[in-house]
C-alpha cells in the first residue's frame, strides 16, 4: 500500500473511532438526562422500588427504568443534588464536539470553570433547603459537619466569603475596577464604545491577528462568565468597553493580496496610500491589563484653501509691493515749512472784542446770553453761545445778516443749534488767519496712524485737529468752488494725502484736466501712478473726445473687476486682494492684484458743457457701481449749477466738499444746504458725507511742492508705461473691416465657436469662456466682424451674429482658410 491511501484509511478509521465515541457520548448523557428529569418526578416512589432491583414484578416509574431509577438516585439523592445535571450535559456536549468537530465547544473547560459551582452550589441548596434532591446528600452532609463546627451563621459567612473569593480570582474584579468602570458608565461612555465594537468587526476580518486577539478576548469573558465560551457568542457584545478598546485598529498592510482578485487589489492600492497619509496617533496603555490603542485619522483632501496654504507657506504671502521693490515714498521734507508756523495765534483784544459785540449786538435784538465760549481754529473762531432760557433759535438765525453786519467781518455762519451740543455757534473769520500747511497734516499722527483704504488728509477742523476721512468710504466726492477759492489746492491736497499713503503697486490715478494746466505736474509720475488708455501719449486727459473713451474705459474696467469678485467669490476689492495675496486666486485664470483707481475730473461743467450726456452716463454708472471694485471718482467744478451737477450726479456723489461759492443758491446745488456763500474763501471749506457739515481749512500745498513730489517719485524706478486701461472702440472708432484677416489671431477659430454656439456677439463672453483679456477678446471680435460672424458694433448692445449654425460657420472658416 503506497503511502497517501495509508494516511487516507488511517484517517477514515480515526473518523469511525471519533464517531462511535460522540455517538455513546451523545447517548449516555441524553440518557442521563431523561433518567435526571424523569427522577426528580418520581424518586419518592422509585426509591424503594430500587431495593428490589431485579424483581421484575417490581417496575420504577423512571421513563428510563430502574437503571435509570438508579442514576437519579446515585448522582442526585446520594450525590449532588439537581447540581448533577451538569453531568449530562457535559456528556452530549462532549458528544456533539466528537462528533461534529465544533471548535467554540470547549466541555473540558467548562467542566474546569465549572469546578467550583459543582462543590459550592449543592452546599448552598443544602444550606438554603431541606428537600433532599436539590442539594443531594453531599450538600447535606457538608451543611450538617460544618453546622457543629462553625454555626448556621458561620456557614453562611463562609458560602458568601468562598463566592466572593471565587469571582475575584476568576473575573480579577477588584474594587477598583468596580468604581472605574461605575465612573465610565456615569460618563456615557456607553454609546461610544458599542461605535468601537462596530468598527473593530469589518477590520478583524482582515486581520489574523485582530481574529486572534478577539478570540481571546472571547475566551477571557467566557472564563470570567463561568460559561461555555461558544455557546455564549453573543457575550462579545457585553465585552466590558475597556478590553475593546485594547484591539489595535490598524490595518494590516502586510497582508500579501498578490492573489487576490482586481478588487482586492484596489483595496490594498487605497490601503497603502492610506497608511502614507495617516495621521497615526497612539493612547498608551493605562495599566498591564490595558493595550495602547491606536487611532488612525483620514488624510486631508486637497482643497483650495490647502493648497493656498501650502503656497504660501513655501512661498509667503503674494506681496504685491516687489513689482515696485526700491520705491520710496516721498519724503516730509519734500513739503514746506510756512513761516507763520503751524500754531494758532490767540489774539486776547480780538476775542474780547468780538465777545462784546455778540453779547451787544443780540442785546439789541432781545436776546440774553447766559453763557459764552470760544474755540479759536486756524482760519475762524467758533463763538459757542447758550442763550437764556425761553429765546427761540430761529429767532437768532433769522439775525445772522444783522450780527454780521455789526460784527463788520465777512463769512459770519450761524449754526442753530451745533449738532449734538445744545448751543448755538457763531462763526467769525480770524483778523490773521493761520495757513494749514501740507507738512502738518501729513505729518500728524491722525493721518500716519490713519487705518484707511485711501486716507485723505484734507486739512484742519475749527478745533485745530487734522481731519482725516476716507476716500474709498465716501465713496465718490463733488467739489466746488468758485475760482481762485482754493478748489485746484484742495485737489493737490488729496493728491499728495494718497501719494504719501499708498504705494504705486496700489493705487492709479486717471486724471482729467480740461483746463490743461492744473494737472500737468502728475505727468511726470506716469510710470508709476498713471492710467492711461493704451493708444493715447499722455496720460492726462485733457481732449474731450479721450475723456469718453476713458470714462468708458473705466466702465468695462469695471465690468471686467465684477466678473473677477464673482469668480472669485468675494463682495469688495478689499476681500478679493486679501485672497489673492494669500494665493487662493490663481493668476493663470485672469486674476490679478487690483490697484485702486482714483478718477480726478477738475473742470467738470466744461466737460458737461461740450459732451453732455455722454459724459454723464459713464460717470453716473461709474458712481453708482464702482464702488465696491475700488473705482472712486472725485469731480471738482467752478460752476455748481442744476445743469452741471445733475440730479442723477448728486444722488451718487453724497461726500461734497465746498469752497466758497458766489450765491446761497450755488451752495444749496452742491451742499443742499446754505453756508458756502458765507465761506472766507483761500481753502475755507465745508465737508458733507451727506450728515452734518463741518468747516475746515484745506491744507495747503503749493505748486513748487507737488513739483518736488512728483519729481521725487518720477525719479525712481517705475514700470515700463502707465497702467492701461482696457481698450475701448467707440462708435467712431477705426472700422473693423480695415482689419487684414490674413494676420488672424489663433484663437480666430475658437472664438467663432464660442459667438455662433452662444448666439451672443460680446467681447466678455470671448473672455470668459477663452480666458482672455479685454483687449485680445476686443481684437478677437473685430476680427470676427471683418470676417462676418459678427455685425457692427452697437452701442451697449451685443452685437448681432451673422452666422446662424456651425455648419455654416465651418463652411466660412473653410472659405476663409483656403483664401
Ligand atoms: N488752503 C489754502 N490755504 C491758503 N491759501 C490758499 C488755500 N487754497 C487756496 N489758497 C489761495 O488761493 C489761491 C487760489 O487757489 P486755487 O488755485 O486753488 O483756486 P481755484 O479754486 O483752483 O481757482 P481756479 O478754479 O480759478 O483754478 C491760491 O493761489 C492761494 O493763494
Amino acid at each position: 500500500m503506497d503511502e497517501p491511501t495509508l494516511i487516507s484509511s488511517q484517517n477514515s478509521r480515526k473518523n469511525v473511532i471519533k464517531t462511535i465515541v460522540g455517538v455513546i457520548f451523545t447517548t449516555l448523557g441524553l440518557f442521563l438526562l431523561i433518567s435526571f428529569v424523569s427522577y426528580c418526578l418520581n424518586y419518592q416512589n422509585d426509591q424503594s422500588q430500587l431495593s428490589n432491583f431485579w424483581d421484575r414484578e417490581i417496575v420504577a416509574e423512571n421513563v428510563m427504568g430502574k437503571i435509570g431509577a438508579y442514576l437519579g438516585e446515585l448522582f442526585i439523592y446520594h450525590g449532588i443534588g439537581i447540581t448533577a445535571f451538569f453531568l449530562p450535559i457535559f456528556f452530549i456536549l462532549f458528544g456533539l464536539k466528537i462528533l461534529f468537530g465544533f471548535k467554540k465547544i470547549k466541555p473540558f473547560k467548562l467542566f474546569y470553570n465549572c469546578l467550583f459551582f459543582l462543590i459550592w452550589l449543592p452546599i448552598l441548596l443544602g444550606f438554603a433547603t431541606k428537600i433532599g434532591i436539590l442539594h443531594g446528600v453531599m450538600g447535606y452532609e457538608v451543611n450538617d459537619f460544618m453546622n457543629m463546627l462553625i454555626g448556621k451563621i458561620g456557614m453562611g459567612i463562609l458560602l458568601f466569603v468562598s463566592l466572593i473569593l471565587y469571582i475575584v480570582i476568576n473575573w480579577k474584579i477588584t474594587p477598583d475596577k468596580i468604581s472605574a468602570s461605575l465612573e465610565k458608565r456615569s460618563q456615557g461612555l456607553k454609546d461610544e464604545e458599542s461605535e468601537e465594537i462596530e468598527s473593530a468587526e469589518p477590520i478583524s476580518k482582515n486581520n489574523k491577528e485582530e481574529e486572534d486577539l478577539l478570540a481571546k478576548f472571547n475566551e477571557e469573558v467566557s472564563q470570567q462568565k463561568g460559561n461555555k465560551p461558544d455557546i455564549f457568542d453573543d457575550l462579545v457584545l457585553d465585552t466590558p468597553k475597556k478590553t475593546i478598546q485594547s484591539i489595535e485598529l490598524t490595518p494590516d498592510t502586510s497582508h500579501d493580496y498578490s492573489n487576490s482578485s482586481d478588487e482586492l487589489g484596489t483595496q490594498k492600492k487605497t490601503t497603502s496610500i492610506k497608511t502614507q497619509e495617516t495621521l497615526v496617533e497612539t493612547l498608551p496603555a493605562k495599566d498591564e491589563h490595558d493595550v495602547a490603542l491606536t487611532i488612525e485619522k483620514a488624510p486631508e483632501e486637497d482643497t483650495v484653501e490647502k493648497i493656498a496654504a501650502d503656497l504660501v507657506q513655501k512661498h509667503g504671502e503674494y506681496d504685491h509691493r516687489l513689482d515696485l521693490p526700491k520705491y520710496k515714498f516721498p519724503t516730509l521734507d519734500l513739503l514746506r515749512k510756512y513761516e507763520t508756523g503751524d500754531n494758532v495765534t490767540v489774539n486776547q483784544q480780538e476775542l474780547e472784542r468780538n465777545k462784546n459785540k455778540i453779547v451787544e449786538t443780540l442785546a439789541n435784538y432781545g436776546i440774553g446770553i447766559s453763557q459764552i465760549k470760544a474755540t479759536i481754529g486756524p482760519t475762524v473762531t467758533l463763538y459757542e453761545i447758550v442763550p437764556e432760557a425761553g429765546v427761540r433759535i430761529s429767532k437768532i438765525k433769522n439775525l445772522e445778516d444783522d450780527i454780521a453786519l455789526s460784527l463788520s467781518a465777512l463769512g459770519i455762519r450761524i449754526i442753530a443749534p451745533i449738532p449734538g451740543k445744545g448751543t448755538i455757534g457763531i462763526e467769525v473769520p480770524n483778523s490773521n488767519p493761520t495757513m494749514v500747511s501740507m507738512r502738518s497734516v501729513i505729518a500728524s499722527n491722525k493721518f500716519q496712524q490713519a487705518k484707511m483704504d485711501l486716507p485723505i488728509a484734507f486739512g484742519k477742523t475749527i478745533e485745530n485737529e487734522t481731519f482725516v476721512a476716507d476716500l474709498s468710504k465716501m465713496p465718490h466726492l463733488l467739489m466746488a468752488g468758485a475760482t481762485g477759492q482754493g478748489k485746484s489746492v484742495g485737489l493737490n491736497a488729496i493728491i499728495a494725502s494718497l501719494l504719501y499713503k499708498k504705494h504705486p503697486t496700489e493705487l492709479k490715478f486717471v486724471m482729467v484736466d480740461p483746463k490743461k494746466v492744473e494737472l500737468t505736474l502728475y505727468s511726470k509720475i506716469e510710470r508709476h501712478y498713471l492710467a492711461k488708455l493704451p493708444d493715447s501719449e499722455d496720460a492726462i486727459i485733457t481732449d474731450n473726445t479721450k475723456v469718453i473713451h476713458t470714462l468708458n474705459s473705466l466702465c468695462i474696467e469695471m465690468d471686467d473687476r465684477y466678473e473677477l469678485l464673482k469668480n472669485a467669490f468675494v463682495r469688495n476689492i478689499k476681500e478679493y486682494n486679501e485672497k489673492f495675496k494669500q494665493r487662493k486666486l490663481n493668476p493663470e485664470h485672469g486674476h490679478r492684484y487690483l490697484p485702486y483707481i482714483v478718477l480726478i475730473v477738475d473742470e467738470f461743467a466744461d466737460l458737461i458743457m461740450t459732451a453732455g450726456k455722454e459724459v454723464e452716463t459713464p460717470i453716473a454708472r461709474l458712481a453708482q457701481l464702482a464702488r465696491a471694485v475700488g473705482i472712486h471718482l472725485i469731480i471738482a467744478t467752478q460752476r455748481p449749477s442744476v445743469n452741471v451737477i445733475t440730479g442723477i450726479i448728486k444722488a451718487n456723489f453724497p461726500a461734497r466738499v465746498a469752497f466758497r461759492v458766489t450765491s446761497k443758491i450755488d451752495s444749496r446745488t452742491i451742499l443742499d444746504s446754505s453756508g458756502a456763500d458765507q465761506l472766507i474763501g483761500k481753502g475755507d471749506m465745508l465737508f458733507t458725507t451727506g450728515n452734518e457739515l463741518v468747516r475746515l481749512q484745506c491744507a495747503f500745498v503749493d505748486t513748487p511742492e507737488v513739483d518736488d513730489i512728483t519729481e521725487y517719485i518720477g525719479s525712481q524706478a517705475g514700470y515700463p508705461d502707465a497702467f492701461l486701461l482696457p481698450e475701448y472702440v467707440g462708435e467712431d472708432g477705426g472700422s473693423a473691416l480695415d482689419i487684414d484677416l490674413s494676420e488672424r489671431d489663433s484663437l480666430f477659430e475658437d472664438a467663432a465657436r464660442v459667438i455662433v454656439l452662444a448666439q451672443q456677439g460680446s467681447a466678455s463672453l470671448l473672455q470668459r469662456k477663452l480666458k482672455l483679456g479685454y483687449n485680445r477678446a476686443g481684437r478677437l471680435i473685430d476680427q470676427l466682424e471683418a470676417a462676418g460672424v459678427v455685425g457692427p458694433f452697437e452701442g451697449s448692445k451685443a452685437r448681432q451674429v451673422l452666422i446662424q449654425d456651425e455648419m455654416s460657420l465651418e463652411q466660412l472658416l473653410n472659405n476663409l482658410n483656403q483664401n
